[in-house]
């Protein structure tokens, strides 16, 4: 199995192409069962994510081209299997994504149930909730939701809290209903505009996405579409905190800052200085950051897949930070690994307290999810001496070629077998 070293202590310079955003490309991928015509993406980032989403879709007989690693053609003329299996749906959650595209073109799907992960119990209640609303048939039988409608409805539907993949499973599936849906308390995320905005290329009629209330207005069908992915919020942001954790200086490429308020505002706490144009934002760092209190929220507040990072941030920082996580009620699983590098974190519910440190020093760490593990690479970049990142298939699930872009900047690191 592979893991990463890396040897501390290397000042960071340069700039980093940042990639297309996992959790816009995975939803975006699904849309494809909307349409017989086939939808053209570009800036695909490449991660084991999106390998999974390209087998759950060819099982289902879905044809999925990649010429180049970043562009997929995907033609979903001659679907045969409305299945998305528990082998595939316990590898990655996304997967659920599918149920509302094949519900509304087929009339019919079968997935299974997530299940809970290392983060917390992740039900999707509020998916089931919402297509019930719309009149599907649902059943839970042995694992697998059943769903069944022989053409979708229009409705209203208000979701307990704000989900981001129950608000792009319930868009997808409202785009080939029968009337006008209108979904209250929606998720505001970057990664819902975005899928909307492809949806929208393939013809389907959607007013107000990136408020708290989506409609709409159901179409017969939906036709191909070309649609460039939109760049990886969460990634930036990672790159950022590694350049403000190192004193560094480093230019993110390929990027927008617009959706990265609540992110770059704690940097500027911690004493960075930021400058961002178009498409870029640079960093540069010139002392030891101080540390700072967050609040996990829905967007455009500060996003959960940001916290691991920053606990980091503040393990090394002046001063003492607090951070609380209100979105999962188990994503502190990096608390006791950095803690075993020298952080001093306490945990109590959903608050971690960290009291910073002048120094962490290398060891061999495990994460068990994605986040958690990026905070460890960070923490591996200033460590004194060397660090062992174990189990990194979390990593290669949402970072694409994360030894390489650090490297290219300056960081010792490689992927060891
Ligand atoms: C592929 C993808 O886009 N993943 C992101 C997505 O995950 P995901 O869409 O799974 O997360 P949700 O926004 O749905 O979850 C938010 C909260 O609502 C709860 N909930 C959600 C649905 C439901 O039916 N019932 C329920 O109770 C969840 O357990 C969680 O406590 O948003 C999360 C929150 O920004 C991010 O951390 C993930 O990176
Ligand atoms: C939690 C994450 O992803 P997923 O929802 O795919 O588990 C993440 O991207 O940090």
């Amino acid at each position: 199995m592979d893991k990463l070293k890396i040897t501390g202590g290397a000042p960071l310079r340069g700039e980093i192409l940042i990639s297309g955003a996992k959790n816009a490309a995975l939803p975006i991928l699904c849309a494809g069962l909307l349409t017989a015509d086939t939808l053209r993406l570009t800036n695909v980032p490449q991660l084991r994510d999106v390998l999974t989403t390209q087998k759950l879709l060819q099982q289902m007989g879905v044809r999925v081209m990649t010429d180049n690693v970043h562009e997929f053609e995907i033609t979903a003329n001659q679907v045969d299997q409305l299945i998305a299996s528990y082998e595939l749906v316990k590898t990655m959650r996304a997967s659920v994504l599918v149920l509302g595209p094949m519900l509304a073109r087929f009339g019919e799907a079968t997935v299974s149930l997530p299940g809970g992960c290392a983060i917390g119990t992740r039900p999707v209640d509020q998916h089931i909730k919402g297509l019930a609303a719309m009149g599907a048939e649902i059943k839970i039988e042995h694992g697998y939701i059943k769903a069944k409608a022989t053409r979708l409805k229009g409705a209203r539907i208000v979701t307990d809290m704000v989900t981001v993949t129950g608000t792009e499973n319930l868009m997808m599936a409202a785009v080939l209903a029968e009337g006008v849906t209108t979904i209250e308390n929606a998720a505001r995320e970057p990664e819902v505009v975005d899928l909307a905005a492809c949806l929208t290329a393939m013809g389907a009629k959607i007013y107000g996405a990136g408020s708290d209330t989506i409609t709409i207005e159901g179409v017969d069908r939906l036709h191909g579409a070309h649609h460039r992915v939109m760049p990886d919020r969460i990634e930036t942001g990672t790159f950022l905190v590694a350049a403000a954790a190192s004193q560094s200086h480093l230019v993110m490429r390929n990027t927008r800052a617009d959706m990265l308020d609540a992110v770059l505002d704690k940097l500027k706490e911690a004493g960075a200085h930021i400058e961002a144009g178009k498409d870029w934002i640079s960093l540069d760092m010139k002392r030891r950051p101080a540390a700072v209190n967050i609040r996990t929220l829905p967007y455009p507040a500060f996003p959960t897949d940001m916290q691991a990072q920053f606990m980091m941030l503040n393990a090394i920082a002046d001063g003492t930070g607090v951070i609380t996580e209100t979105i999962f009620e188990n994503r502190f699983m990096h608390a006791p690994e950095l803690s075993r590098m020298g952080a001093d974190i306490e945990t109590s519910g959903h608050t971690a307290i960290t009291r910073g440190v002048e120094k962490l020093s290398g060891a061999t760490v495990m994460a068990t999810d994605l986040r958690a593990s990026a905070s460890l690479v960070i923490a591996g970049l200033i460590a004194e001496g060397d660090t062992i990142v174990d189990r990194i298939y979390h990593l290669d699930r949402g970072y694409e070629h994360i030894e390489r872009k650090l490297s290219a900047v300056g960081a010792q690191i490689e992927r060891i077998s």
